[in-house]
């Protein structure tokens, strides 16, 4: 297939080039990077390793009241980007949750709304993992540059009477090619606190901020909301409003292109934008497929503009949505409702939304298990457009599943929620991701708007790597990354930035650590000139987000890859990580479907940590598992919030039994719990069921009695919640379908690290080096690769790494281990997770990486260490679960 990009590569964009030498570093692939350069006081670059906490726990000493919440926020700072990862070491794409760019609550920052403040009491365990960021700290740019370009961000609040920020005419995009207003300053965007100061602080996470700063984030939201009453100039709103009307009445580009400059102060729309926005005006469902930084937020913007009603933007990360709130133009009144909030501020975003103040709202899929958001939204005013960003979410083939998107599918919203017009948006999606969003949300194929795949601005170039570190160090001193703006380093574990920072440090650069998937995902920072890759991605389509984040200004933007064998084998076998075997799958149903067969309608309960410990099985795929009893061909049951299961409570006025004659919550618990020392515990779904009420509205109840000084009481056990629907009659097929599913999902993940591998190795070896590759630029053939796998193409030189090759050994080896570790029951999964130096719930490296086997074949393909361990095992019997 032939290649996008019309040049060599050396010089791919339209627009003009950063103001250096094109010629990227000339080493050859194979041979060590040239000398670095003499690093001058212009082009230190600092480094803050980024200190990951875990999530606190679930408790009930919040003060605010305790409704479930199953979005995190973690605030990181704003001027940096970030990255969530799994709570292991082991890379993950998907996340559960939702994540605050650091800083968005620190004092100094121009936050955009006031509505995020309560301390999570049911959330989801997150760990952050850093992308290293490496921001030159000079500043190249003249000063009056900078400030005739630095962009204005304006607070987007939800105040009817929000003033309009002056719009400057901008140029012309004209094509994929040109983005953003460029940002020339060099200057590291600084937040300014209340005095006009700068707060010095970089790196804050929502979490852990205390009352004292969190007052003042309070204030200095109050204050932004303030400012933007008095200070900015206003848009001619009556002009807006006349060109919105004259736009319902016919939606014509002319027309558009009016709002467009009166709005944005843009001169043309980029391509497919037009037919995007036409398409949802007319009332009609769409996907649009555009590259990273193509600019798909303006097709939601303009039409939530122009289109009567509420248009709801449901997107994965809180950071996003925080990001994309903040871009918002004046005259679009933005919202964001997130189960951080408190319920009064819960419910003073949605009056808003009745009054229509609100005319665009962010809303995480998580929200869409609420049943009382369901049916608030379905009472509000017509409810014009749902956009799912990021709409590769949804799929279960993509590089980046969240389960909760599953929920969001065609018959939810268009039937429940009487919604007029779904906008799917992706960048990277392959085709059977496609497939999978449009049957999901009932989209026809006539409605599929997909541009190019990549944007042409990109220098692509990859090298095997010798000395990692040093290569990494000699690179950014040399041209061209010496003399980028911002550089972004994505690594895969905490550890490496940590190594990094070090490094770069005792070598007189001085960087920024920061992190979450936010960065890699959908932030729109403009200044990004080069991306390096510290270590593989582990498939094309995180490759392609990441390296989306460079040239968002239109620019020539470098982009390199580090590749080495070790991290390729260690990244392949995590692919391996979250999977599940029949056996597994049939004692996790076991578990959530009680034998009672009369159980329909009951709550149930399933505590996260220790089912996760006892079934082997990640927390996150116990909920996709949920998930899919629930949305499957047959409705087992109904996911309800997380709810901490266990409760002890203490009285403190009126003794027990009398309090139980007035309230008959306090006599359901005096049934079922068990008592010691004076405290009470017991089951919150299990005395909710007794009493035929939810969870949720048990825990209500105790926390208006704790208000009244009757009761204290202490909640642990953070637990999936759902209601049973239907008990499957046939355990043993449906656990053996989900099995089927799951490895279909695990062989999908394993083929996009196979093919992230074989973009990189024939880029390194079998790439003929013509049509403008060479030794350090690999733009035509990696795009090619990259065109070629989204569109679907098998390739005749695809490779593969690993192919099902045993080692003479293995079976030695394996029986070995089982002898020598005779008292534990292992499966074969097990076996050959050890035998790939994987953790997992039930085998956590701190105890199994001891054992010398621990990664021993990792070379060897998991499946044939896992058949091997089968082997050996069914020697073994009653020592082996099979
Ligand atoms: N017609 C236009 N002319 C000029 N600039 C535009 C136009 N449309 C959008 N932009 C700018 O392009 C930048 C990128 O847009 P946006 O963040 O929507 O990209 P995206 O497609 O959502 O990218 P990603 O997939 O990486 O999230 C924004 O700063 C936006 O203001």
């Amino acid at each position: 297939m032939e290649s996008d990009s019309d040049s060599d590569g050396s010089h791919i964009s339209a627009t003009p080039p950063r103001n250096l030498s094109l010629s990227p570093p000339r080493p050859s692939p194979t041979r060590p990077l040239p000398p670095p350069l003499v690093v001058s006081n212009k082009s230190r670059i600092r480094i803050k390793p980024s200190k990951s906490k875990p999530a606190p726990s679930g408790s009930s000493k919040a003060p605010s009241k305790p409704e479930p919440v199953l979005e995190t926020p973690l605030s990181l700072p704003t001027d940096l980007p970030f990255q969530i990862r799994r709570p292991s070491d082991a890379p993950s794409v998907s996340s559960s949750i939702e994540t605050l760019p650091a800083g968005f609550f620190s004092s100094s920052h121009s936050a955009s709304f006031a509505k995020i403040r309560r301390p999570l009491i049911n959330q989801e365990p997150s760990v952050i993992e850093p992308v290293l960021t490496t921001t030159a700290s000079d500043s190249r740019a003249d000063s009056t540059d900078a400030r005739t370009r630095r962009k204005t961000r304006l607070p987007n609040l939800i105040g009817a009477s929000a003033p309009m920020p002056t719009v400057k005419p901008r140029p012309c995009s004209g094509g994929d090619g040109n983005f953003v207003r460029l940002n020339l300053s060099g200057k590291r965007r600084k937040f300014l606190n209340k005095k006009g100061k700068s707060s010095g602080k970089r790196y804050k996470r929502g979490k852990f901020i205390s009352r004292h700063e969190r007052e003042g984030k309070e204030k200095d939201i109050g204050e932004l909301k303030q400012r933007g009453d008095c200070k900015i100039r206003e848009i001619d709103c009556a002009v807006v409003e006349e060109a919105v009307a004259a736009t319902l009445d016919e939606p014509s580009e002319e027309n558009l292109v009016k709002i467009l400059k009166l709005v944005y102060g843009y001169d043309c729309f980029r391509d497919g934008q037009v037919e995007a926005i036409q398409m949802v005006l007319a009332g009609k469902s769409g996907a649009v497929v555009l590259p990273t930084g193509a600019g798909k937020s303006l097709c939601y913007q303009l039409p939530a503009l122009i289109l009567p009603g509420i248009t709801l933007v449901v997107s994965p990360l809180l950071a996003l949505m925080i990001d994309q709130l903040r871009q918002l133009p004046y005259v679009i009144k933005g919202g964001l409702l997130t189960s951080t909030q408190t319920p009064e501020e819960a419910s003073e975003s949605l009056m808003q939304l009745r009054q229509g103040e609100i005319k665009l709202l962010f809303v995480s899929p998580e929200r869409f298990l609420n049943e009382g958001f369901l049916s608030i939204i379905s009472s509000l005013p017509a409810i014009s457009l749902v956009v799912i960003d990021e709409a590769h979410c949804i799929s279960e083939w993509s590089h980046n599943f969240r389960p909760s998107f599953m929920r969001l599918r065609a018959s939810l919203l268009r039937k429940t929620l009487n919604v007029r017009a779904v906008l799917a948006m992706t960048a990277t999606a392959t085709t059977t991701t496609l497939d999978a969003i449009m049957s999901a949300l009932d989209i026809p194929h006539s409605n599929l708007i997909q541009k190019a795949h990549f944007r042409d601005n990109f220098h692509l170039s990859v090298s095997m790597v010798r000395n990692r570190m040093k290569d990494l160090l000699i690179m950014i001193k040399s041209p061209p990354f010496a003399e980028v703006q911002s550089i972004i380093i994505y690594c895969k574990f905490q550890y490496e930035t940590d190594q990094i920072s070090r490094y770069l440090n005792d070598h007189s650069i001085l960087a920024k650590v920061v992190a979450t998937v936010a960065f890699g995902m959908g932030l729109d920072k403009s200044d990004v000139g080069a991306v390096i890759h510290y270590s593989l991605p582990e498939s094309l389509e995180e490759y392609v987000q990441e390296i989306g984040r460079a040239g968002r200004d239109g620019r020539l933007s470098y982009c390199h890859l580090f590749y080495d064998d070790e991290t390729f084998f260690k990244l392949r076998s995590l692919m391996y990580s979250e999977g599940v075997d029949e056996y597994a799958v049939n004692k996790f149903l076991r578990e959530v479907f009680p034998s009672d067969k009369s159980s329909c309608g009951k709550i149930c309960s399933l505590i996260k940590e220790s089912a996760s410990r006892r079934l082997d099985m990640k927390e996150e795929v116990m909920l996709t598992l949920l998930t899919r009893l629930e949305l499957g061909n047959v409705q087992y049951l109904q996911l309800l919030p997380q709810i901490n299961a266990t409760c002890t409570l203490a009285f403190h006025k009126t003794s027990p039994p009398l309090l139980a004659q007035k309230v008959s919550a306090i006599a359901a618990i005096l049934k079922r719990s068990e008592s010691k020392r004076g405290q009470y515990i017991f089951d919150i779904p299990t005395v909710a069921n007794d009493m035929g009420v939810t969870a949720v509205k048990l825990t209500n109840q105790l926390y208006d009695l704790k208000l009244m000084g009757e009761i204290t009481y202490e909640m642990k056990d953070m637990a999936y919640c759902y209601r049973i629907i239907e008990v499957p009659t046939d355990l043993l097929s449906l656990s053996e379908d989900i099995t089927q599913w799951l490895s279909e999902v695990e062989n999908c993940k394993v083929q996009k690290m196979d093919a992230m591998f074989s973009a990189v190795y024939y880029a390194l070896n079998l790439c003929d080096k013509m049509q403008g590759c060479s030794g350090t630029n690999h733009t035509p053939c990696l795009q090619r690769k990259i065109l070629e796998y989204f569109s679907g193409v098998e390739n005749a030189d695809f490779c593969k790494k690993i192919d099902g090759q045993s080692s003479p050994f293995l079976r030695a080896d394996i029986k070995v281990f089982l002898q020598s570790n005779s008292q534990a029951r292992f499966t074969p999964r097990a076996v050959a997770r050890i035998m790939h130096g994987i953790a997992s719930p039930a085998y956590p490296s701190t105890t199994w990486s001891k054992t010398h086997f621990w990664g021993r074949y990792t070379r060897i393909d998991f499946k044939v260490v896992m058949e091997a361990a089968k082997e050996e095992l069914k020697h073994l019997v009653g020592k082996c679960t099979l």
